[in-house]
């Protein structure tokens, strides 16, 4: 086909939301992959689920790993307060410009940072180039196997600090086994399964939220 997915969705997007209105850009994404094209958004079940545990937290500084067509970078940055902002990393160049637009749609350029790159590369050098101490919230939605080593390297880098909290996307389905285990089991966090579904599906997927205890 001429147009990719992402394309699909931003037009979806482009014809169905009104210029400012985050709500009405979430709402476009979830008809058109629910009712035309399925596709990898954290979809409106979960991510009522995230918009709670973003709430909770009310985060000055937020971690997405894995922006997409930036639904979920979207779903968090309407939530921020002013002066709070969310980094969303992204691997795939066509994905990202695709999320730039629908961002911007939004009118929520000014609380997004998005950076094109890889978590592995990119995290040892946050601080530097953000001037970030410590995230409040990160939302892992990237590759499935990245997942612990990315923990891992934010916890080496000093990113991950007391009261930082993890919340995984697909720990279900696809699956994320290692991280699974490593947060659960780890003295150092407290993990929570929120129960729920691959999004625009009935197969059985979930979120783990877990709390860094500190050293
Ligand atoms: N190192 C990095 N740094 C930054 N960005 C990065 C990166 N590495 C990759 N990227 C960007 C690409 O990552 C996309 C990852 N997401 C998924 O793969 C995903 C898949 C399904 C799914 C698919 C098929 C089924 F049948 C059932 C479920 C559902 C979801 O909710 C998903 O999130
Ligand atoms: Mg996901």
């Amino acid at each position: 086909t001429r147009t990719s997915r992402p394309q699909r969705i931003l037009k979806a997007v482009q014809r169905k939301a009104t210029v400012g209105d985050p709500q009405s850009v979430i709402t476009a994404i979830d008809h058109f992959c629910r009712h035309r094209e399925w596709a990898m958004n954290v979809g409106d079940e979960k991510g009522s689920i995230l918009d709670s545990v973003v709430s909770e937290v009310s985060p000055v500084t937020v971690l997405e790993l894995g922006t997409y067509c930036g639904y979920s970078t979207v779903r968090i940055a309407r939530l921020l307060p002013p002066g709070a902002c969310v980094i969303t990393l992204e691997f795939n160049p066509d994905y990202a410009a695709i999320a730039r637009q629908v961002i911007q749609w939004s009118g929520l350029e000014d609380k997004v940072q998005l950076v094109e790159g890889a978590s592995g590369d990119w995290i040892p050098w946050m601080k530097e180039h953000f001037g970030v101490q410590a995230f409040d919230l990160v939302f892992l939605d990237h590759w499935k196997e990245r997942y612990l080593p990315d923990t891992k390297l934010l916890e080496e880098c000093g990113l991950i600090q007391k009261g930082t909290v993890l919340l995984a996307d697909n720990v279900i389905c696809p699956g994320t086994p290692d991280y699974l285990e490593y947060v659960r089991n780890s003295p150092r966090y407290n993990s929570h399964y929120y129960r729920s579904h691959l999004e625009y599906t009935k197969a059985e997927d979930g979120l783990e939220k877990s709390v860094f205890l500190g050293y």
